[in-house]
């Protein structure tokens, strides 16, 4: 098992002084500061890349495509590239900042390794899937409009090999107000624990609160079987992120 997330970037401060709002952004200011930033805010972040790995060696059949949207950096893309122990395998990574993929072109030429991966600056909403075995979708998902989230899943689905997965990790909130307050209070205590400041962790808070919109997982779990999958399954849970795995069924199964 392999780690090769992207590492040699800065510190993030970027909200270390007090600012006027605005709503969060992938910007240039962002990716220079992304993997020291996904790092100490998402708890499990450092688990669920490597376990990409695993998970898609597992599913990855010879002959489909790979997809990675939301690829930021490519942390999760070269993650899947080290579990594709196939040639004739394609892998592609989506992201509509051109500022991340930018980064992300140097991150995938130092990663040693033969299996090209394509690079697509482009909307996720708009893109197109077909004969995949393992898609994923690493914290992109609540970042795209609530009401877009079902037709994307659904093309995704639609597009999956019987026996091909989904990999979803997301932010999630819960439907009860005390759970939601506990686990909350312990992700901010995991930012705290990271060198975050209280006026850091608000302000990020801001900044994202109308642009990360988490849902619970039930919503989840009824959104990827709606879409076409067949099982899901929660594989990682820390606090209020989670990682799922939607599997499609061979059809000799069903
Ligand atoms: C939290 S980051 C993903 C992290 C990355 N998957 C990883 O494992 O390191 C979310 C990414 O999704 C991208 N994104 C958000 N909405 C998108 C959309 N509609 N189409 C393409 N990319 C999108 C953002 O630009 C950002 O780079
Ligand atoms: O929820 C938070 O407080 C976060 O900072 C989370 C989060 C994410 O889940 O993507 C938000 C924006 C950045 O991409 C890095 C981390």
């Amino acid at each position: 098992m392999t780690d090769r997330k992207p590492g040699d970037s800065g510190t993030d401060r970027l909200f270390a002084h007090e600012q006027p709002h605005s709503d969060f952004r992938f910007d240039a200011s962002v990716a220079r500061v992304f993997p020291d930033m996904i790092r100490r805010s998402v708890p499990g972040y450092t688990t669920i890349i490597p376990m990409i790995e695993v998970i898609t060696e597992q599913y990855v059949q010879p002959g489909s495509h790979c997809y990675d949207l939301g690829c930021s950096l490519g942390a999760s893309t070269l993650a899947m590239r080290h579990g594709i122990h196939y040639n004739d395998v394609t892998l592609t990574g989506i992201d509509n900042s051109a500022d991340m993929l930018e980064r992300c072109e140097h991150y995938v030429a130092l990663d040693d390794h033969s299996l090209p991966v394509t690079l697509r600056c482009e909307d996720i909403i708009e893109s197109r899937f077909e004969n995949a075995s393992v898609t994923t979708l690493n914290f992109t998902l609540q970042f795209v409009a609530p009401e877009q989230r079902q037709g994307l899943l659904t093309r995704i689905a639609e597009a999956t090999r019987p026996g091909g997965v989904l990999i979803l990790s997301e932010k999630i909130r819960f439907e009860s107000e005390q759970e939601q307050d506990t686990q909350t209070r312990l992700h901010h205590e995991f930012k705290r624990a990271n060198g975050y400041s209280d006026l850091e962790i608000s302000q990020k808070r801001a900044a994202i609160e109308r642009v990360l919109l988490p849902e619970t997982l039930q919503q989840h779990r009824e959104r990827l079987l709606n879409a076409g999958f067949d099982q899901v399954i929660l594989w990682y849970q820390c606090f209020n992120f989670v990682s799922l795995l939607a599997i499609k069924s061979t059809r000799n199964s069903q």
